[in-house]
């Protein structure tokens, strides 16, 4: 249950005055999730999503958010719209915290991707980035390769109560990825969280993506490290390289990855393993008194790393030429 900030009944009910969406029939708050406070709305218009931004959204970055949001849609794409309120402003403040309402989207994410979903995803994936490609803002992604060291500094020496000799590890992946982070690869639009609890299915038909507040400028590539990162490993830390195979084979359906990125695919692949192991151990060692969040095992991609150490060519992720 991912609920950091509570609403009151009468504090969403004055909320929702200022829109056009009919009146509230129930609301409830969502288990999945660890990044906002999402709620389930139901009103006598339709179904929507109530998002509170918490800590690791900006409210500087949501217009980029938002509009990136109608950009991809208005390309075919499917993904959450915002709802504007009656002065035509589809962000506002509830709680204290900035709030969107935005479309409910059908559909299941998979726990257990397989090759099928994997390739579904790929083919998502290169979609998007070609749908953002005439976007015209840009974001930095705040959670690149100079985050890192903060973010793990930010852990402190309670990292090795998580795992022993987790600092030692950290500091050997920093050292590598600093020095040999790639430069220059083809940019635009990416994503950079698309975890299966991202991307939704009906049946075996990819129907949604959701949850573009880590979108940002980055390599493409970067994007697709992510999610081989996200969807071809088991918790122990067991790559599927049936499931990278695909992925990487529907991406190349729609945008064929260039050398520099097949070479920079291991990499780029144990960068996004360290990110995300690094926000899950600070969310891990600080979880606020009262949150409603049932934080990510970190160590989960601490397993995924043990991988990517190992890992020198775009084959070890199941690329072929
Ligand atoms: N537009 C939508 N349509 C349908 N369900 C949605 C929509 N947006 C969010 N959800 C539901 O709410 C859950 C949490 O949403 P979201 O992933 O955006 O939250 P988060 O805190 O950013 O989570 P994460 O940990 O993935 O970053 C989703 O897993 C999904 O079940
Ligand atoms: N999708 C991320 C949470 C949002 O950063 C994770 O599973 O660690």
């Amino acid at each position: 249950m991912a609920v950091y900030t509570e609403v009151s009944d009468e504090a969403l009910t004055a909320f929702l005055s200022a829109y056009e969406i009919g009146t509230l029939l129930s609301y409830k708050g969502i288990a999945e999730g660890v990044e906002n406070t999402n709620f389930f709305l139901h009103t006598t218009v339709g179904s929507y999503i109530l998002t509170l931004y918490e800590k690791r959204v900006d409210a500087g970055d949501l217009p980029f958010f938002l509009n990136l949001m109608e950009h991809l849609a208005a390309r075919g794409l499917a993904c959450p719209q915002p709802i504007a309120k009656r002065d035509g402003v589809a962000l506002g403040e509830l709680c204290g915290r900035p709030a969107v309402i935005v479309s409910f989207l059908e559909g299941v994410s998979v726990k257990r991707p397989n090759a099928d979903h994997c390739r579904a995803l790929g083919v998502a994936l290169a979609g998007l980035h070609r749908a953002g490609s005439d976007f015209g803002m840009r974001r930095a992604n705040n959670l690149s390769v100079e985050s890192w060291e903060p973010l793990f500094l930010a852990a402190g020496p309670a990292a090795d109560t998580v795992s022993v000799g987790l600092t030692e590890r950290v500091r050997g992946d920093l050292a590598v990825l600093r020095a040999g982070w790639p430069r220059g690869l083809p940019s635009g639009v990416i994503h950079a969280d698309l975890f299966t609890d991202n991307v939704f299915f009906i049946g075996d038909d990819l129907s949604g993506l959701i949850d573009f507040y880590f979108a940002c400028t980055d390599a493409f590539a970067y994007d697709l490290a992510i999610c081989l990162n996200a969807w071809c490993f088991e918790p122990d830390g067991t790559f599927f390289p049936d499931k990278g195979a695909a992925m990487i084979a529907g991406y190349q359906s729609v945008r064929r990855l260039l050398d520099d990125e097949v070479d920079a695919l291991p990499i780029l692949c144990r960068g996004a393993a360290l990110r995300f192991m690094l926000t899950r151990l600070v969310d891990w060692l600080n979880v606020p008194p009262g949150a409603l969040v049932q934080p990510k095992d970190p160590l989960e991609y601490d397993r995924r790393l043990v991988f990517h150490r190992s890992a020198t060519h775009a084959r070890d992720y199941g690329w072929v030429a």
